[in-house]
């Protein structure tokens, strides 16, 4: 028991999950001594989670699993402030919207921790809009205010990007709040451990501080590097944006396309990060990728683990049949609508539009951009490299028909084994 709560320490440490620690030897120490109590908060910026935000469920839940109580807390109150950011102010959302993001956000959350109360562990939700909203002003700054010097404050690095341009003093006052979360969860739970990635440094220490002067408590703070990609892009983006959790945002198929797609320069950091692989495993994995970089194993794994993670494992079985398919491995017709519809959204297509005449297979090949005229399309077609749902085509003029659409009511046009494209018909069509 004793090994498995300090082991996680190690794990982490392991997985290169550790950028910076207030205290590892304490905090070591104290996770010995029995199970603590750690927690990580999310502001609802967005409706939706995303990438930089599963590292630290993932993470909170690497600690739960290592027999610690984790807390997740959602940011009612700080999502209204706003956390800075270097770049510039922030607009306030309409309070009505927060709180509807708070739910989706914290519906994100649950799915990461277990709330099992047989569990001598189980996870627990906050949030810290309960401990705020009828916070008197005056009181808030004579209690928690007063251990807050300025000059300090305005040393944060975040501060200083800000002090040309401007900072408003809402935004300011925002670790002020956060800090207030730790120490009211120090009180209320006996929390001794925030974790947040290293953007949240300043705000994980400053709580760390705020409950050392208000309690004499001594608590940690954890942070996780930033996850760099060796292009130099942004890591969590892709060219339709930022990739999120919710599937209505970012649809399964293009969540697993995404860790797919992997770098094989990048891929065994994801895999450290945001999957439970073993060590063993992990250095398999690696060699693989070294001996045998076209199989893209590793990126495999990290693709199905992912997503089974956070979509489950039938929608990841969904996608996986659905790019196998598309690539003329699998039977097209026995996937379900939506996934296949999904699909080919991230995929060159083609949309008809209600009572528009199906274009020839021909035409279809160059309006998708698979060929680049007309000419090329029939040479395609001569050449027995145009596949329409996976069957070969032998006539370029051919006029796909009703009983051609798959499920979803799309087509699937093909050229050669690699290029695939959509072609999505409005429900008129079909
Ligand atoms: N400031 C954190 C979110 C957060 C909010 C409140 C907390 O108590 C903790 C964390 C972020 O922007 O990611």
């Amino acid at each position: 028991m004793t090994e498995r709560r300090t082991q996680v320490l190690d794990d982490l440490e392991s997985r290169g999950l550790i950028a910076h620690s207030t205290d590892p030897d304490a905090l070591r120490a104290s996770m010995a001594a029995g199970p603590i109590t750690s927690y990580v908060g999310f502001d609802p910026t967005a409706p939706s989670l995303h990438m930089g935000n599963l590292l630290q469920l993932l993470t909170l839940r690497r600690l739960q699993l290592a027999g610690h109580n984790p807390i997740g807390l959602v940011g009612g109150a700080t999502g209204l402030i706003g956390d800075p950011k270097e770049t510039s102010e922030r607009v306030l959302n309409p309070k009505d919207v927060v709180q509807e993001w708070v739910e989706k956000v914290r519906a994100q959350v649950e799915k990461f921790v277990d709330f099992d109360e047989s569990l001598p562990n189980p996870a627990r939700i906050v949030n810290n809009y309960d401990w705020t909203k009828d916070l008197n002003t005056l009181d808030f700054l004579r209690d928690i205010g007063k251990h807050f010097p300025v000059n300090r404050m305005l040393g944060r690095e975040v501060v200083k990007a800000r002090l040309e341009q401007g900072i408003s003093y809402t935004e300011f006052s925002y670790v002020l709040l956060q800090s207030l979360d730790y120490l009211e969860l120090y009180r209320r739970h006996n929390c001794t451990l925030q974790t947040g990635g290293s953007d949240q440094w300043g705000n994980l220490t400053a709580g760390v501080e705020l409950i050392r002067r208000s309690e004499g408590g001594k608590a940690h703070a954890l942070a996780t590097p930033l996850v760099t990609k060796a292009d130099g892009t942004k890591f969590g983006k892709t060219e339709s944006g930022t990739v999120w959790l919710d599937r209505e945002l970012t649809s399964p198929y293009a969540f697993y396309q995404f860790w797919f797609n992997t770098d094989d320069r990048d891929v065994m950091q994801l895999v450290r990060f945001y999957t439970f692989r073993t060590p063993e495993e992990i250095a398999a994995l690696e060699q693989a990728t070294a001996e045998r970089p076209q199989a893209r194993e590793a990126q495999r794994v990290l693709a199905e683990d992912v997503t089974t993670l956070v979509h489950g494992e039938e929608q990841t079985r969904r996608v996986q049949e659905a790019s196998r398919a598309l690539f003329g491995q699998g039977e097209l017709a026995s996937l379900d609508g939506s996934t296949l519809v999904a699909a080919l959204r991230e995929a060159p297509h083609v949309e008809l539009g209600a009572g528009e005449p199906m274009p020839t297979y021909g035409d279809l090949l160059v309006k998708s951009g698979l060929v680049a005229s007309k000419s090329a399309a029939r040479r395609t077609v001569a050449e027995g490299g145009g596949y329409l749902n996976n069957e070969k085509v032998k006539d370029a003029e051919y006029v796909p028909g009703t009983d051609d659409l798959l499920p979803g009511g799309v087509l699937v046009l093909r050229r050669g084994k690699r290029s695939f494209a959509g072609v999505l018909a409005s429900p008129a069509q079909g």
